[in-house]
């Protein structure tokens, strides 16, 4: 996405990944398996200055993964990280250190991201020991502005970690990354342990500060509701990839990539800024160790496109893909419905009526096609056995979605989706780009 702010940004990031080697055991070693955890896996953003970049995603998207490997707590496996021009990936780590002044951590958890052995002062004045910042009285003094600053009593600087309520510790948290007197600072789900009140007055102290010291935030969270209230710009993470990425109100109002719309959906209370119907997001994010193919959310998107063989409304061709994707992963055939004790021992039409009502399968499809190739398959199922049926489901029912792996398209406004629904030369009804390939 092009930057339409003034010169370079703060902080550039440039197709960045992080994997994990997750290579566990004997059998993975005996067999040269290794199993590479994609938790951030080709990710650019720019940071500008004064601005906060929300970061929004389920657990486990690689929202964490995302924020330390930026500022390399955790080693990038590919991509560069420019601060100010200047490549981080390659810096020493003698160097990095000392790049660590401007760029600074707010952790999730305050309660165990303290030193408990540490006092409040020692906490908030280890930085400026590291960086040689401060000693003797003008540290003690530095410390007490400080705490001070967060909205803390200078009379508790010898009080420990401990002894803070949880909304303080993260004051602490955060006096500590101003303690070097940042330009960055990557804020980790900060607010998410905190009871709501305690949120609103972190939220609060991290946008003064913010305005006082001409700070950019990279703010992580899985709380749309957080993000929509803090971001100018939002990227929307999914299984280490962004799928969306703009200003805060082109992106959730409304909402136009299927994930986004579904994680606004999800929120308890309707969201103020969107009246849309509401989408749901079933099941969890898949294992980044082997991703889906295509679009990612393939899996999960109640809007993936329907094979353009078949005359089926979206919400039918959802069903017909989970059994699809199910099948594939399944052992067997009676693992595939609640039935118990084997639903193919049951007759044919009862176990129709089973993997149907299973997956919320209409009596028939609609199109006759459609219905012609999913009883075959439920008869393979019942008679053959699992093997046979994913391998009929597999070749009779295909999304687009699962071949095309999107890329990044630009709506203007400085904003991007990668959704296949936004490609203006793919034809939905034919099921072709403008080129005339499936
Ligand atoms: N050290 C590790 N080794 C192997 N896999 C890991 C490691 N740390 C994280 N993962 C995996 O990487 C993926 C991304 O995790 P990450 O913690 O970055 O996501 P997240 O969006 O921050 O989630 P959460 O909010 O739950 O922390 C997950 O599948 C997670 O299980």
């Amino acid at each position: 996405m092009s930057d339409d702010g003034a010169g370079e940004p703060v902080l550039r990031v440039e197709g960045l990944k992080a994997h994990y080697d997750s290579t566990d055991g004997f059998l993975d070693r005996l067999l040269g398996r290794s199993r590479r955890v994609k938790a951030v896996d080709g990710v650019s953003l720019e940071l500008r200055e004064g601005e906060t970049l929300g970061i929004v995603g389920e657990s486990g998207c690689g929202k964490t993964t995302l924020a330390r490997s930026v500022l390399r707590l955790i080693e990038p496996t590919a991509g560069s990280v420019y601060h100010r021009g200047e490549d981080l990936t390659a810096l020493s780590s003698a160097e990095l250190r000392d790049r660590r002044r401007d760029l600074q951590y707010v952790f999730q958890d305050p309660h165990s991201s303290l030193d408990p052995r540490l006092t409040a002062g020692d906490v908030v004045g280890e930085p400026l020991d590291v960086h040689g910042l401060a000693t003797g009285a003008e540290r003690e003094d530095r410390v007490r502005e400080l705490l001070e600053t967060v909205g803390l009593s200078p009379s508790h600087a010898n009080r420990y970690p401990h002894e803070f309520s949880g909304g303080q510790r993260q004051r602490l948290g955060i006096a500590r990354a101003l303690a070097v007197d940042p330009e960055v600072i990557v804020c980790d789900e900060p607010v998410s342990a905190l009871d709501a009140s305690v949120q609103a007055q972190v939220l609060n102290l991290l946008a003064d500060l913010q305005a006082e010291f001409g700070l950019s935030y990279v703010f992580i969270a899985h709380d749309l509701r957080v993000i929509e209230h803090v971001s100018d710009r939002v990227a929307v993470m999914y299984l280490g990839e962004f799928v969306e990425r703009g200003p805060t109100e082109a992106v959730f109002d409304p909402p136009y990539h299927p994930y986004t719309e579904a994680l606004l959906s999800a929120i308890p209370e309707p969201d103020p800024l969107w009246e849309g119907d509401g989408i749901r997001l079933d099941g969890t994010v898949p294992s980044p160790i082997d991703p889906p193919s295509g679009c990612r959310f393939h899996t999960r998107c109640p809007r993936v496109i329907p094979d353009a063989d078949y005359d089926l409304r979206p919400e039918t061709w959802r069903t017909v893909m989970d059994l699809t994707l199910r099948a594939a992963e399944a052992d067997d055939a009676a693992s595939l419905t609640a039935a118990r004790p084997d639903p193919t021992e049951a007759p044919r039409e009862t176990f129709d009526g089973l993997v149907r009502e299973e997956f919320d399968l209409p009596d028939t499809l609609p199109d006759a096609a459609a219905e012609e190739a999913l009883g075959e398959a439920i008869d393979a199922l019942h008679d053959e056995g699992i093997g046979a049926a994913a391998a009929l489901l597999d070749s009779a029912f295909t999304s687009p979605c699962e071949r095309h792996r999107p890329p990044e398209y630009e709506l203007g406004g400085d904003h991007g989706i990668a959704c296949l629904r936004y490609d203006d030369g793919f034809d939905e009804e034919a099921g072709t780009f403008a080129d005339g390939s499936v």
